[in-house]
């Protein structure tokens, strides 16, 4: 309960991703490289930079690039509807953690047949990041999490106020993109959202004492 999930934005020079990276790696607990537009050997580099300085292997999810990530070491994949599938993934690299993005039950439900380790649904609140789309909000979010058996990460539009209404609904953390990485002090903001999951973290582990 309470994961902290960033992810970058893809619109990030690999100089400003290792500096923002770097510095927010122990407050997080899974650093999502989102890069679309950045090649294979571009993110080589990122991840060699990262891993060289210190950011945990365990931490880093490489978005979509399963040879990227198992090539540099990376825990994990997240995946999408364009992506290699999740069976196929888990078939060839049964160590490697498979994240999918889902936005209904149904892909939900799939992604837990398919082996799935969670996935992400979205995106619950509105977010520059999906423009003029509905969001699905947290009874929806709600509903999926009682009706499938992996744990699910939410996001969109997470930001420091809407926090507890997520984890309280029942997923098993948040995933963060402008929230952190666009911020204007993306340590500050990574420390602020670290504090609330703490703090929520130790409010409902005493509760089940
Ligand atoms: C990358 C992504 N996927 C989503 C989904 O719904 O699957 S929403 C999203 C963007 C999240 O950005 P922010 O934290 O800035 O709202």
């Amino acid at each position: 309960m309470g994961e902290f999930h960033v992810i970058s934005t893809g619109q990030q020079s690999n100089e400003q991703l290792i500096e923002i990276i770097t510095h927010i790696h122990s407050y997080v607990d899974a650093i999502h490289l989102r890069e679309k537009k950045k090649t294979a050997k571009e993110l080589t580099e990122l991840l060699s930079v990262l891993i060289t300085k210190g950011v945990p292997v365990e931490k880093l999810i490489i978005n979509d690039r399963v040879d990227v990530a198992v090539v540099c070491g990376a825990a994990g994949v997240q995946l999408a509807y364009h992506s290699l599938n999740v069976k196929t993934v888990k078939e060839h690299f049964p160590s490697l953690h498979v994240g999918c993005s889902v936005h209904s039950l149904e892909e939900a439900q799939e992604a837990e047949r398919d082996g799935a380790d969670y996935c992400l649904y979205g995106h619950i609140f509105s977010t520059d990041c999906k423009p003029g789309l509905t969001p699905r909000g947290i009874s929806e979010l709600e509903k999926i999490i009682k009706q499938t058996r992996i744990p699910v990460v939410a996001i969109g539009g997470i930001k420091p106020d809407n926090v507890e209404y997520v984890l309280q609904a029942g997923a098993k953390g948040i995933a963060v993109m402008s929230g952190v990485f666009l911020a204007d002090n993306p340590v500050a903001a990574a420390r602020t959202y670290a504090s609330i999951l703490r703090n929520w973290r130790g409010k409902h582990e005493s509760q089940r004492l």
